[in-house]
């Protein structure tokens, strides 16, 4: 490991369905996935989640919470990818599609495992049932995990 990415992951839920955008291009592009990106210089991590949730599905978030943090690793890749996953029940405004992403309602028990990151089926459970959870995954290509730890938390720590 050389050098660490701080990225945000924002899933905006309702009484039984969560919010997830069809990525469109870049990194994890076909994939759907929670909204986020990386943290810029200059702003907190809250503050980019909050940011690319705006700019990703249009929506303006409240009262996020903190509840996961996951780290990546990928074979050949000298970075580490420090994932900060948030989660809120509380937002204003209309999912609408950018140029990124095109969000979409999914009931909670109809996820689109298949074509969703392979760590997603992991720790969703964990994030559905309201816990804390982190984790660490060693990625092969952008399919395969060769190993992970993932751990139910009382709280974060960095
Ligand atoms: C490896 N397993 C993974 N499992 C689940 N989610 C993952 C992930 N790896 C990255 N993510 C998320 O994918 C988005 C990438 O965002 P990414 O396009 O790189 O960021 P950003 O929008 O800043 O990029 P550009 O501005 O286009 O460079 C970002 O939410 C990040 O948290």
């Amino acid at each position: 490991m050389v050098a660490k990415k701080v990225l945000s992951l924002v899933f905006v839920r309702d009484a039984s369905r969560i919010l997830l955008g069809l990525k469109k291009r870049g990194f994890g592009q076909g994939w759907w996935n929670g909204f986020g990106g990386k943290v810029e210089p200059g702003e907190t991590i809250h503050e980019g989640a909050l940011r690319e949730l705006k700019e990703e599905a249009g929506v303006t978030g409240h009262e996020l919470q903190e509840v996961g943090l996951l780290k990546f690793e990928f074979v050949g890749d000298p970075v580490l990818l420090e994932v900060h996953v948030f989660s809120t029940t509380k937002y204003t405004g209309q999912p609408s599609e950018s140029e990124e992403m095109k969000p979409r309602w999914f009931d909670v028990d109809d996820l689109p495992f298949s074509q969703m990151w392979a760590d997603d089926s992991l720790w969703f459970p964990l994030l559905l049932k309201g816990s804390k959870f982190s984790g660490y995954f060693l990625f092969k290509g952008h399919h395969e995990i060769l190993k992970y730890t993932l751990d139910e938390v009382e709280r974060l720590e960095y």
